[in-house]
């Protein structure tokens, strides 16, 4: 098996996220403009540490920095969907690559390909179930109600209505349960503790990723080294035919190639920037470590653990290799 030429990237470089809230939290804290908005939804400062209604009461409607607003063009046309860019950019490395596409033996490829897919399933499956569905109410809603939030004005419809509601008993449930339903029905969904939906994908999709496209990246750089030149020569002459075309296949000048890392590396780099942005202008500080820990904790199984655990390695794999 081909060997990557440059080593994963270490754990440390997951500091970026925690820097970022930080960062972000604090600037909301200091910055006049926030502290402003913060007082003009009538959230105060010390609410920022609590659990409380920020997430629906920020300044969604009062524009006092384009990106506080929630209907800003990259909330709506990144963020909302965010998922589908992070199965795009993911699909362009499958496609691009020459890890993937055109190195190695057969089977190498297939083996490679078929655990990039499995971690893109193990990703895609908790975010899933994190923000979308959990039979029934995603695990970020059932969370909240668990925690004491409810949908605060149509509980009082739905009590006042009884028996002669017109929706169905189930679509009442639904709207009493998921945010997205009540926001919907006109409701408030507050009181509990609302893990940020939007913290946590963007950690989770920004870290897969860089991951993936790094891993994978280490694998078709060309040797800098006297000494990598060296093993890259031996490895030339090694008993894997097929590992001769890693190299040249791998020509940065590859047009496709680049085009493909461009799309990863901008949906990474927008997608901080919008981690960022949450930061500063939306939800309290707990609620986003604990969409950061939630996410981390993805991250950690998916690309920290194999690295010391051989059976999970063998099932889940490392980038490029
Ligand atoms: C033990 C049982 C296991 C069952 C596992 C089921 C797992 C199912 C796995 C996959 C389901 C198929 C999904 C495939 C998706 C592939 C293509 C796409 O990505 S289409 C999705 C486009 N939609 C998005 O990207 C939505 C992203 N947005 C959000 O998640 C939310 O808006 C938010 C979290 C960013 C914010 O939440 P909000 O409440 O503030 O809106
Ligand atoms: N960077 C950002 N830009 C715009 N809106 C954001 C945002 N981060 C969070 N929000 C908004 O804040 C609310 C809570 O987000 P979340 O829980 O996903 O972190 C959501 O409102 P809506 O649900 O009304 O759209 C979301 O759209």
């Amino acid at each position: 098996m081909t060997s990557p030429t440059r080593k994963p990237p270490a754990p440390v470089v997951l500091l970026v996220y925690p820097i970022t809230l930080l960062v972000g939290s604090l600037f909301s804290i200091i910055s006049p403009t926030a502290r402003a908005s913060r007082a003009s939804s009538g959230t105060s400062p010390s609410g920022a540490l609590a659990p409380s209604l920020a997430a629906d009461l920020h300044i969604s409607e009062s524009p006092v920095n384009y990106f506080a607003r929630k209907n800003n063009i990259f909330n709506v046309y990144f963020v909302k969907i965010g998922w589908l860019w992070t199965t795009l950019a993911f699909a362009s490395l499958l496609i691009c690559q020459p890890a993937y596409r055109s190195s190695s033996q057969q089977q190498t490829r297939s083996r490679r390909i078929l655990q990039a897919v499995l971690r893109y399933a193990f990703a895609t499956s908790v975010w899933y179930l994190m923000t979308q569905w959990f039979f029934g109410p995603a695990i970020i809603d059932r969370g909240f109600v668990v925690t004491g939030g409810k949908c605060e004005q149509v509980m009082d419809k739905v009590e006042n209505l009884g028996p002669q509601a017109s929706e169905s008993p189930s679509a009442q449930l639904e709207t009493l349960f998921s945010a997205a339903a009540c926001k919907a029905a006109g409701g408030a969904w507050a009181g509990g503790h609302d893990i940020s939906g939007h913290v946590f994908m963007l950690v989770l999709a920004t870290a897969f990723l860089s991951f993936e496209a790094i891993g994978v990246g280490a694998f078709a750089a060309p040797s800098t080294t006297p000494q990598d030149k060296g093993e890259a020569s031996r490895t030339r002459k090694s008993s894997d035919p097929a590992s001769l075309s890693v190299d040249e296949q791998s020509d940065s000048s590859d047009p496709l190639r680049r085009l493909c890392l461009r799309l990863v590396w901008g949906v990474v780099g927008l997608g901080w920037w919008m981690l960022f942005m949450t930061a500063i202008w939306f939800h309290t500080w707990l609620e986003k470590w604990s969409g950061l820990a939630v996410a981390l904790g993805t991250v950690y199984v998916l690309y920290i653990l194999p690295r010391t655990l051989a059976p999970w390695r063998d099932v889940i794999g490392v980038p490029g290799v």
